[in-house]
C-alpha cells in the first residue's frame, strides 16, 4: 500500500505569553483576509487599532491558562497526534497550526522531504468556516505551489453531523451529564454575520428568519457555519437523550463592533442564571481541543459571570482532546477524506 501521511491542523497559539509574541500571533491571525475580511487598507487600520490593547489583554488571559509545556491547544493537539499515530497505519502523522508554529509550511516540507507524495489534510474544525477551514486549505495550496511540491491532498470534510464525531462527544460528556445538572449550554465559537452572508449561495437564506439556519438543507447547509452548529447541537442532544428544555445553544468569542451571530453566550449566561438555573454545564463542540476560548473565556470569565448573575456553579465539560472514542472517530473520518484535485 502506498504511503499516505496524515496532517492534523488546528488554529495555533502565540509562542509564549509575552505581549510581543501575542502581538505577533494576533497580527498574523487577524491580517488573514479570511478572518478580517476587509480590503487591505481597512484591514490594516482595524487590526492596528486592535493591536493597541488586545495583545496585553490576551497575554494576561493566556498566562492564566498556560501549561508548563506551553499552549494547551498545542500540547493537547500533540497528545492527539501521538494517540492517532498507532491507528494510522498508512504513514506518518504530523501536526501543524495555521498561525505560528509548527507551521503548515514546515510540516508539508518535512513530509515532501521524506519522499511522501500523498497527504490526508485534516483541518480539525467540525463546522465549516472560511476563517478556519478555507484558510487552512488555501495555505496548504500556497505552500505546495510556492515550493512546487509533488503532493496530492485528500481533505477531511466538515464533520458536524458525522455519527462518529457526535457519538464521541456524547461519550466524552457522559460522566458530566450523569452527575446531574440544571441546564446544558452548547457554546460554539461565533462569527461576524457578514461571513454568513458572504457564503449564502443565493443571498436569500442566512439570517432571513427566526429559524432559517435550523431549516437549512443542501448547498445552504454545506456553507452555513451557523446551520452546521445547529445540526451538531441537535445531533448531540438527541444522542445524549436530552429533553428540549434541558439544553440550549449560543455563540461566544465576539471581537470588535460588528454584529456577530446570535444568541451570544454572554447574554445566555445571565439569562440562565436569572431563570433559576443553578448548576450549569457548558460544552464547546466547535473546538476539538481545549484552548483559551474554552478554558479562559468559559471556564474562568464565563464562570465568574454566571455566579455573579446568581448561578451556583458552571462546570466546563472538556473538549474531545485525546478521548479514545474521538481518536478512533478521527481516524475513521480521515480514511474517508476525498482526494482534492
Ligand atoms: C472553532 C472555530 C473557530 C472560528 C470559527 C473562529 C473564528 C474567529 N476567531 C476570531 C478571533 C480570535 N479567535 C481566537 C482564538 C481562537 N479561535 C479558535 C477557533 C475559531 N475561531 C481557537 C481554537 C482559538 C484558540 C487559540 C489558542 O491559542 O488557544 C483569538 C485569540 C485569543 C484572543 O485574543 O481572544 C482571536 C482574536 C475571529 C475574528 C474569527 C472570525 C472571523
Ligand atoms: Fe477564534
Ligand atoms: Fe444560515
Amino acid at each position: 500500500m502506498a504511503t499516505q501521511a496524515l496532517l492534523l491542523v488546528n488554529l495555533g497559539s502565540p509562542a509564549s505569553t509575552e505581549v510581543a509574541d501575542v502581538r505577533r500571533y494576533l497580527n498574523q491571525f487577524l491580517m488573514d483576509p479570511h478572518v478580517v475580511d476587509l480590503p487591505w487598507p481597512l484591514r490594516r487600520l482595524l487590526v492596528s487599532l486592535i493591536l493597541v490593547r488586545r495583545p496585553a489583554q490576551s497575554a494576561h488571559a493566556y498566562a492564566s491558562i498556560w501549561w508548563p509545556e506551553g499552549s494547551p491547544l498545542i500540547a493537547l493537539s500533540r497528545q492527539l497526534q501521538e494517540a492517532v499515530a498507532p491507528h494510522w497505519t498508512q504513514g506518518p502523522v504530523e501536526l501543524a497550526m495555521r498561525y505560528g508554529e509548527p507551521s503548515i509550511e514546515r510540516a508539508l516540507l518535512r513530509l515532501a522531504g521524506q519522499g511522501i507524495t500523498r497527504v490526508t489534510f485534516a483541518p480539525l474544525y467540525p463546522q465549516f468556516a472560511d476563517s478556519t477551514t478555507t484558510t487552512a486549505i488555501e495555505e496548504a495550496r500556497r505552500v505546495i505551489a510556492a515550493h512546487r511540491l509533488d503532493l496530492q491532498l485528500s481533505v477531511l470534510q466538515p464533520f458536524y453531523d458525522e455519527p462518529e464525531y457526535l457519538e464521541a462527544l456524547v461519550e466524552s460528556a457522559r460522566p458530566y451529564l450523569e452527575e446531574g445538572f440544571d441546564h446544558l449550554l452548547l457554546s460554539f465559537h461565533g462569527l461576524p454575520e457578514r461571513h454568513l452572508h458572504k457564503r449564502d449561495p443565493r443571498g436569500d437564506h442566512c439570517l432571513k428568519g427566526a429559524d432559517c439556519c435550523q431549516r437549512a438543507e443542501g448547498d445552504v447547509l454545506a456553507s452555513c457555519y451557523r446551520a452546521q452548529c445547529f445540526r451538531s447541537a441537535e445531533g448531540f442532544a438527541e444522542r445524549a437523550g436530552l429533553r428540549p428544555e434541558q439544553w440550549s445553544m449560543a455563540f461566544q468569542s465576539r471581537l470588535g463592533r460588528a454584529k456577530w451571530i446570535e444568541p451570544y453566550t454572554e447574554a445566555r449566561l445571565d439569562a440562565l442564571a436569572q431563570q433559576g438555573v443553578r448548576k450549569l454545564l457548558v460544552m464547546c463542540p466547535a473546538f476539538v481541543a481545549d484552548c483559551i476560548e474554552t478554558l479562559e473565556e468559559i471556564g474562568e470569565r464565563g464562570r465568574e459571570q454566571f455566579i455573579a448573575a446568581g448561578g451556583e456553579d458552571l462546570q466546563l465539560v472538556p473538549c474531545l482532546n485525546g478521548h479514545p472514542d474521538w481518536v478512533r472517530a478521527l481516524v475513521t473520518l480521515c480514511r474517508r477524506a476525498p482526494v482534492q484535485l
